[in-house]
């Protein structure tokens, strides 16, 4: 029987995962959860464009409003349960929003960016596969249920934790089958945290950045010469935090090869997903990608003053939302 599959948080990167499994799974297989976009998604269901899988890709999974409503028009227990919401800090939590969803067996599968956003997934489901993913995939929504997906498209995988049992290994290498039969590039890692890191250094840098400036990552190098020389530091900063937890492949050399993926796109290039959050005033993931990096660099003694000083603004950015226009 097809896999049994529900999607917490069908926006960006939602919408394309839901997609490529459905490449494999039935479509009736598939469950989205929508909020802001669920009139169009229920109506009409999704519209991708990728530069990478073609574009005008439509499909049409089953939509609901909430867990518990996908929960009852499924016959079946879920297998996987993608959350690909932003890491935010709400109340309830999402680990508690998706409950009605989750079977003994349900694997649970983070699709977000950021460090440390797993511990409360793990404190409400310890007997549950959990597997921590990040993906490289520029994809923004330009209106309900409409993506437009650029360049790249890549996801790593592993347990959390690294040292999960068996079971929990077995359903990770499940879920990047799935991926990889459906047409999507999917690795598998024995600890997935070193690729978080290795991640954050382009989530760290550009988002925040390309946030307060409203500039798209390009676009915001030729600003000013001093741009590039700027993210290096910043990325070393991210480089020095890695290593003092053990991962010392995030290095120099990754900055650099980051360093030049952005500089060589055509302008203006991309939009991160904090800049989308901004331009929409919505809530930044200001704690996953950033905050948590200060906290685990205060743990370890290392200083950081040019995160410090990103999180202060873009934590203040994030706060002016809440109050509306100044
Ligand atoms: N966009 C990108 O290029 C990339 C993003 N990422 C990461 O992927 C994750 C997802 O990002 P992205 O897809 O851009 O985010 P989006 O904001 O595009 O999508 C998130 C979706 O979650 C929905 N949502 C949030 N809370 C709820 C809720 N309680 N009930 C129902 N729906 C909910 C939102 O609904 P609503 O619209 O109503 O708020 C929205 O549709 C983030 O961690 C991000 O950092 C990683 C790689 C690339
Ligand atoms: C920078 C990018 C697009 C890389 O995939 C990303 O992770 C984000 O927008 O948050």
């Amino acid at each position: 029987m097809a896999p049994r599959i529900l999607v917490f948080g069908t926006g960006s990167v939602g919408a394309v995962y839901a997609w490529v499994l459905s490449q494999t799974i039935p479509a009736t297989s598939i469950t989205t959860i929508c909020r802001s976009n669920y009139d169009q998604a229920s109506k009409d269901g999704f519209a991708i464009d990728s530069t990478i899988w073609g574009n005008n890709l439509k499909f049409k999974p089953v939509v609901a409003r909430t867990v518990a409503e996908a929960a009852e028009k499924s016959d079946q227990p879920f297998d996987h349960v993608l959350v690909c919401s932003k890491a935010l800090n709400t109340t309830p939590s999402t680990a508690e929003l998706i409950k009605p969803a989750i079977s003994e067996t349900t694997a649970i599968v983070l699709i977000q960016n950021g460090i440390g956003i797993e511990d409360e997934y793990a404190r409400v489901y310890p007997n549950n596969p959990l597997i921590s993913t990040l993906t490289y995939l520029p994809v923004t929504q330009v209106s309900p249920a409409v993506i437009q997906h650029r360049e790249v498209e890549l996801l790593h995988a592993g347990t959390y934790p690294a040292d999960a049992p068996s079971p929990s290994k077995d359903a990770a290498k499940k879920f990047v089958d799935l991926l990889t039969a459906a047409g999507a590039t999917a690795v598998l890692h024995d600890d997935v945290q070193e690729e978080r890191w290795a991640k954050l250094l382009v989530n760290v840098a550009w988002n925040p950045v390309c946030a307060l400036t409203r500039c798209r990552d390009r676009a915001f190098i030729n600003t000013n010469n001093k741009v590039l020389p700027f993210i290096k530091d910043v990325m070393m900063e991210v480089c020095s935090v890695a290593q003092a937890y053990g991962y010392d492949n995030v290095n120099e050399q990754l900055a650099h090869h980051h360093i030049g993926r952005a500089y060589r796109r055509d302008l203006p290039g991309v939009q991160p997903s904090m800049m989308a959050d901004t331009l929409a005033g919505r809530e930044m993931e200001v704690d996953a990608i950033i905050g948590n990096v200060v906290k685990r660099a205060r743990a370890k003694g290392v200083a950081v003053p040019l995160l410090r000083t990103i999180y202060l603004l873009v934590n203040g950015l994030n706060a002016s939302f809440a109050v509306g226009n100044p």
